[in-house]
């Protein structure tokens, strides 16, 4: 048991009491979590507060089947679980964020932000940059359509500005302190309820569940700003764990040129199948994604696992709501349970003696390790990610597409090339809290020369 500001924290690190916690959601709630960050990170109203948890008994009314007497927190979760698991719901957007990916990492399409120095054929781009540019771009797109950027072009940018300092409010630092945080939210905010007052018309070109959550809360009575700010909470969630996996993954594997080339062998009759095509629509590339990728190209996805056990720093936090027994202990109500990935996910016997390196191959060798009890990278139970799967093919998307066209040299530390000077590798920051994904210290990057690759 630990003790945090007065409060008492139960620390589970073990994969069995993991998973009792898992199992058993009528006892390990969630729902005081969602509370918090609703009010805490997204800073809503007092009366949406009221709305959002307001039952059927007390007026709650939903525009879907409610049979077990939902309050509106929940039948949107159920929304953002039937976008990202219903398959022609899923389809349609590996469809549309494969090809904005596609279309972002084309030579002529770098973001400025990304590029820090080029000349023709050449350029030098900032990693942390360019994943973030190309996905966190491609993922507000397909979501939002492309009006979202004509509200707001640097969205990139302010979203990577926020998820930066978004501690600061996970801390409670002070407002004054905070604004580096308060600064870039409130904008995005901004941003996004004015796209929901905008008509229809003009902003369409999203996935259905925008529309429906909008729907839903507004059926209940809730005000384009609230909405938005529920809508800015899902949005980080979906950018920041992503743009973070390619991060590490790129930065790994540009570490490693060998295994590199491997993957690039391994993928490379599945990339070619995309160039023998006219389309530039993307549903060639979400095909070979969703299938060849992920399910022919060993080595690829055993680095993407690795590197959700290296770099996972988040936890699973539950408050116990009903009497329970864990390994025979009574636990008192109120209490809140707290599961670290890192303890699991490091762990030397579950993953060997060297659980502390990196081993791009860990997971082709031992193929049972992605379904070992220690290995829950993507949570469990009420919290298990439903964008687990539209996360690995958007994360094996940038890699493979980088892999294929591009040729690229991170620059070492006190190298310099175009004016520009590599840095150390970048090292993971454990000191902030993480949806999932850590972030690396601020300020690490890497810096790669990339160029156009014939083949
Ligand atoms: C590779 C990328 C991703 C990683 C590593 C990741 C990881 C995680 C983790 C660790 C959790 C929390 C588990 C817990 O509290 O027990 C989580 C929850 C969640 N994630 Fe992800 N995630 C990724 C991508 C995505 C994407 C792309 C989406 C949406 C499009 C998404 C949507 C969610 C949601 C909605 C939850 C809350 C649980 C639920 O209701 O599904 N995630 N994710």
């Amino acid at each position: 048991m630990l003790y945090v500001a007065g409060e008492k924290i139960l620390v589970l690190m073990s994969p069995l009491d993991a998973s009792q916690v898992f199992k058993d959601e009528n006892s390990f709630a969630f729902d005081s979590f969602i509370d918090m960050v609703y009010r805490g990170v997204g800073n809503v109203s007092d009366e949406a507060n009221r709305i959002l948890w307001r039952t059927p008994k007390e007026g709650f009314t939903s525009l879907h089947p409610n049979p077990h007497g939902k309050v509106l927190v929940h039948p949107g979760n159920a929304l953002l679980h039937k976008q990202l698991l219903t398959p022609s719901y899923l389809q349609e957007l590996t469809r549309k964020v494969t090809g904005c990916i596609e279309d972002n990492m084309q030579w002529e399409s770098f973001f400025d932000t990304s590029v820090l120095s080029s000349n023709t054929n050449t350029k030098i781009v900032s990693l942390h940059c360019w994943c973030r540019d190309v996905l966190i771009e491609a993922q507000n797109r397909a979501w939002f359509g492309e009006y979202i950027w004509e509200l707001e072009p640097r969205m990139t940018v302010l979203f990577d500005e926020w998820d930066i300092n978004s501690w600061m409010i996970t801390y409670r630092y002070p407002r004054m302190m905070a604004k580096a945080a308060t600064r870039p939210r409130d904008r995005l905010i901004k941003v996004l309820t004015r796209y929901l007052d905008t008509p229809r018309e003009k902003r369409s070109g999203g996935v259905p569940f925008v529309n429906e959550l909008e729907d839903e809360e507004r059926h209940a009575g809730l005000s384009s700003e609230d909405s938005a700010r529920i809508m800015f909470i899902i949005l980080w969630g979906i950018n920041s764990n992503v743009q973070m996996t390619t991060f590490w993954m790129m930065a790994h594997l540009l570490k490693r040129p060998a295994v590199a080339a491997a993957v690039r062998e391994e993928i490379s009759v599945a990339m070619r199948t995309t160039e023998s095509t006219e389309s530039t629509s993307g549903v060639t590339l979400a095909e070979v994604v969703a299938h060849d990728l992920v399910s022919c190209c060993p080595l690829l996805n055993s680095a993407f696992n690795e590197v959700l056990r290296i770099h996972s720093t988040g936890s699973s936090v539950r408050e116990v709501v009903k009497p329970v027994r864990v390994r025979g202990k009574s636990i008192p109500l109120g209490i809140k349970v707290l599961i670290p990935q890192r303890q699991l996910l490091l762990a030397m016997e579950a993953f060997g003696f060297d659980a502390h390196e990196v081993d791009l191959s860990r997971f082709l060798r031992d193929k049972s390790l992605e379904r070992h009890a220690h290995y829950r990278p993507f949570g469990g139970g009420i919290t298990l990610c439903s964008g687990r799967v539209i996360g690995r093919r958007e994360v094996l998307a940038f890699v493979a597409l980088a892999l294929w066209r591009y040729d690229m040299q991170p620059l070492e530390a006190g190298e310099e090339a175009f004016g520009v000077k590599g840095m150390p590798f970048p090292k993971l920051d454990e000191g902030k809290p993480s949806l999932g994904m850590s972030k690396q210290v601020e300020g690490h990057d890497m810096f790669v020369k990339v160029t156009r690759r014939d083949h």
